[in-house]
């Protein structure tokens, strides 16, 4: 099943700066397809281990296709196809005969909105591990407690883990996401917009929380923010109409974009 033959060529070329970085993901000529809208057109990136990775773009550019499609998670959606390349642990999983169940273990999503389960606060972490396998009700505590520490959110809630997971705050409730994804140990994380529906001092919190996790994972994030991008991110794609205009270095992006349109759109000239 495992195709070592397939490398990554193109898309590890995106920077010199890159050359040395060992990579948790790429693509190679990712193009994204709802019916006739070619959403995604070609793109080739790829993404440096234990580093977060900002994609940032005006509204409609293909930000979070591009993200849905690195899970393959754009396939749930009816009309929707891709072509091209998508490589994790050297290995092109964009093929019929990956296991998607796996795939998204090991590539988790948090989504804009928080959508913990209408179950408690220790079952929604436990859920996903007891359908995996894990039985002893010890392990499975040790788990939960470990994954709500890595999402901080351990202390407010360890006396109160057979609540609700509905009664948390919409920030507490989305770090009870974070956690539920990082309990199935994955190795990349997904963040659509997670913080867009949260106050300021939730943000912060999803912010720092970001920074922690990248020494575990390897993050990719979409955000409309680019101040946040600027704070949580080392590395920044700019997504336009589909393409990548420039991928650089966070603070190399923001202070020397190399094309007109990156230029124009961190300044706030469009978009
Ligand atoms: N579920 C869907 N069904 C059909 N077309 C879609 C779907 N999701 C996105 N698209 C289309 O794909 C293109 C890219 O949209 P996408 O949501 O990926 O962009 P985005 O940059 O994330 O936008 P935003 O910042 O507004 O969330 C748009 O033309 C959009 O209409």
């Amino acid at each position: 099943m495992l195709d070592k033959q397939e490398t990554r060529t193109e898309a590890l070329a995106n920077g010199s700066s890159l050359a040395a970085s060992r990579h948790a993901m790429a693509t190679e000529d990712l193009h994204v397809y709802y019916g006739d809208n070619h959403a995604i057109k070609g793109v080739n990136l790829a993404f440096p281990e234990n580093q977060v990775t900002a994609l940032i773009g005006p509204s409609g550019c293909g930000k979070s296709t591009y993200l849905r499609a690195l899970n393959r998670m754009n396939e749930e959606i009816d009309g929707c196809r891709m072509e091209g390349k998508i490589f994790y642990d050297d290995i092109n999983i964009n093929r019929k005969e990956i296991d998607l169940y796996r795939i998204r273990q090991e590539i988790g999503m948090v989504f804009q909105k928080p959508n913990p389960f209408s179950k408690s606060i220790y079952e929604n972490i436990a859920f996903g591990l007891k359908r995996h396998g894990m039985r002893s009700k010890k392990e499975l505590m040790e788990r939960v407690e470990k994954s709500l520490r890595g999402a901080a959110l351990w202390d407010e809630v360890k006396d109160d883990l057979n609540k609700s997971a509905l009664s948390l705050s919409g920030g507490q409730q989305q770090r009870l996401c974070i956690a539920r994804a990082i309990a199935m140990q994955p190795k990349v994380l997904l963040l659509d917009e997670p913080a867009s529906a949260l106050d300021p001092i939730s943000t912060s919190k999803i912010e720092d929380l970001i920074n922690e996790l990248k020494e575990k994972y390897t993050i990719v994030i979409v955000t409309h923010n680019m101040q946040q991008a600027a704070r949580v991110s080392d590395f920044t794609a700019f997504f336009y109409l589909g393409e990548v205009v420039e991928f650089k270095e966070t603070t190399e992006l923001f202070t020397n974009p190399s094309e007109k349109r990156t230029e124009d759109y961190i300044s706030g000239n469009f978009g």
